[in-house]
């Protein structure tokens, strides 16, 4: 995205953020609260139009629609948004509704992603008997079902202890190894040093500092402003 501002009434959100995620590559956004972050992944799934600058995805311009399908993008939700009553496998069928290829080419990708992020065993177990970390999961199946370019993972390892945000960090770096950029959100320090190729930082709408997890854990006033409170919690 280049130089992307966005303003809701006085407000500047976004302040001329530029921000590019290679293929394969896992970028982490991170930021106090209120800094920009999920209207970045926003403006990137059509939902708020940004005043100026604009969105590329795949090197062209990203279609003037939010269905996400059509403009290769997925997202996960920190409030996971599944369907309770429903079971693992028709949610992940959920964004394949509608779609021509539905029926046998949309089960057989159904039961694909539930194999690889290790859900197969509870496929037609209904979501609301799941424990959260594999209701995580998931929803981070129905995200990658629809074989996205790019995924907005937010706030992944949001409520997972130490071994399932370990595993979290392996399957991230798989999905990316395999050619989906990842961008996420996450406030969780040393998941974020673990899994990304790049940090870059939000303070107030502005990109303060952009670079590797070490250049940037060594910025002093990224570390003042944000990863020093994180580490002091
Ligand atoms: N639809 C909206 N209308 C008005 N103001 C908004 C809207 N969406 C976001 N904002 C404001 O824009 C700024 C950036 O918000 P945003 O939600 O992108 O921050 P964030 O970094 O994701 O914060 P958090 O970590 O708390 O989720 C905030 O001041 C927020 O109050």
């Amino acid at each position: 995205m280049d130089a992307l501002t966005v303003e809701f009434g006085g407000l500047t959100a976004l302040d001329d953020v530029g921000l590019t995620v290679g293929d394969g590559e896992v970028v982490a956004l991170i930021g106090p609260n209120g800094a920009g972050k999920t209207t970045v992944f926003n403006v990137v799934c059509g939902l708020v139009r940004p005043r100026s600058g604009s969105v590329r995805i795949d090197g062209r311009p990203a279609p003037a629609t939010s269905r996400l399908a059509d403009r290769g993008v997925s997202r996960t939700l920190q409030g996971l948004g599944l369907f309770g009553g429903m079971t693992a496998a028709e949610n992940v069928l959920v964004p394949l509704t509608g779609r021509p290829r539905r029926s046998a080419d949309g089960e057989r990708a159904v039961v694909a992603v539930l194999q690889r992020l290790d859900l197969l065993d509870l496929a037609d177990t209904a979501v609301d008997a799941l424990p959260y970390p594999e209701r995580k999961r998931v929803a981070l199946a129905r995200a990658l079902v629809t074989d996205p370019r790019l995924l907005l993972l937010d706030e992944p390892a949001g409520g997972l202890g130490a071994d399932d945000i370990a595993a979290l960090a392996d399957v991230v770096r798989g999905i990316a190894a395999a050619g989906t950029s990842v961008l996420l959100v996450e406030h969780h320090v040393d998941f974020v040093m673990a899994v990304a190729d790049r940090v870059v930082v939000l303070d107030f709408g502005r990109v303060v500092a952009c670079g590797t997890p070490d250049e940037v854990r060594s910025d002093a006033a990224v570390e003042a402003a944000y990863l020093g409170l994180e580490a002091a919690r």
